[in-house]
């Protein structure tokens, strides 16, 4: 049975303890840091697999595979002096900290493996980025919907900025919602219309026999409306303004 160690019990840890409980097959041994006690408390009362440790240092003491998934800002409070065998495998879910930058946080000589889990990993649908590839996380995270291993940071953070889109996602979903609604649709019908719309992309999407290119073309009759809005509105200046706003995101993240 695998153990696997949590220390920040928060949004993440809270989604990566019920995608690892609820897969189906054997539970892994999960042990807890004491902070996000509420939510620490919970987990624990609700999977008999899972507990709740005295303190960090139990975690990683307790513990294969520990999983770091505090704030960034909280790392130092966190970690500092925390004593970590060799025999354990780090993973480090922080956005914006380094597999370096943990490892001297942290006292002793371990794989650390980054990872960018997502909230989807909760219904294990979420292909999550690992930087070193390291098999056994690999499998963890294959548990989980899916690795994607890269071989260094440079290109682990092309991929945090790609994470960086999903709310201007959102964003132009009520865009056009609030859109409808001037021009007198009431909005929940103008809601409910465009999520049904998107929804339907989101299914199109799981077809991964047909590139993203094809996906559009086969959505698009030739001089039709949808691609008069691509062409008048995501035309040329404006997929180059998204590409400027990730080559900046991208620049602040290396
Ligand atoms: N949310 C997301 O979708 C994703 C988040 N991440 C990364 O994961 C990390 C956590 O994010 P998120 O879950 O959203 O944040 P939360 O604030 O929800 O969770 C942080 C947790 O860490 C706990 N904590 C604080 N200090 C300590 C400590 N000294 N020892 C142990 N636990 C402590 C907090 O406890 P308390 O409540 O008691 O303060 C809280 O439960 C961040 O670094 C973020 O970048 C990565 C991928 C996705």
């Amino acid at each position: 049975m695998q153990r696997i160690g949590v220390i920040g019990v928060g949004e993440i840890g809270r989604a990566l303890v019920e995608g690892l409980c609820e897969g189906g097959g054997e539970a892994p041994e999960v042990f807890l840091s004491p902070r996000g006690a509420r939510t620490a408390a919970e987990l624990a009362g609700r999977y008999a697999s899972v507990r709740v440790c005295a303190d960090n240092q139990a975690v990683v003491d307790s513990s294969q595979i520990v999983l770091i998934a505090v704030r960034r800002d909280q790392r130092h409070e966190a970690l500092s002096g925390l004593r970590v065998g060799g025999d354990r495998i780090v993973v480090n879910v922080m956005a914006g900290v380094r597999n370096e930058t943990l490892r001297a946080t942290l006292d002793g000589d371990f794989p650390v493996v980054r990872a960018i889990p997502l909230p989807t990993v909760r219904e294990r649908r979420s292909v999550t980025v690992t930087c070193p590839s390291h098999p056994v996380v690999d499998d963890l995270f294959e548990q989980l919907g899916g690795a994607l291993p890269v071989p260094d940071e440079a290109a682990f953070d092309v991929f945090s900025a790609l994470t960086g889109t999903l709310t201007a996602h959102y964003s132009y979903l009520a865009t056009l919602t609030a859109w409808a609604g001037r021009q007198g649709v009431p909005p929940s019908e103008a809601e409910r219309y465009v999520r049904s719309l998107f929804q339907g992309v989101g299914r199109s999407l799981g077809d991964e026999a047909r590139a993203l290119q094809q996906l559009a073309a086969d959505h698009e009759t030739p001089g039709g409306n949808n691609e008069r809005i691509r062409t008048t509105w995501f035309d040329a200046a404006n997929a180059d303004a998204l590409g400027k706003a990730l080559d900046g995101l991208l620049a602040d993240l290396g």
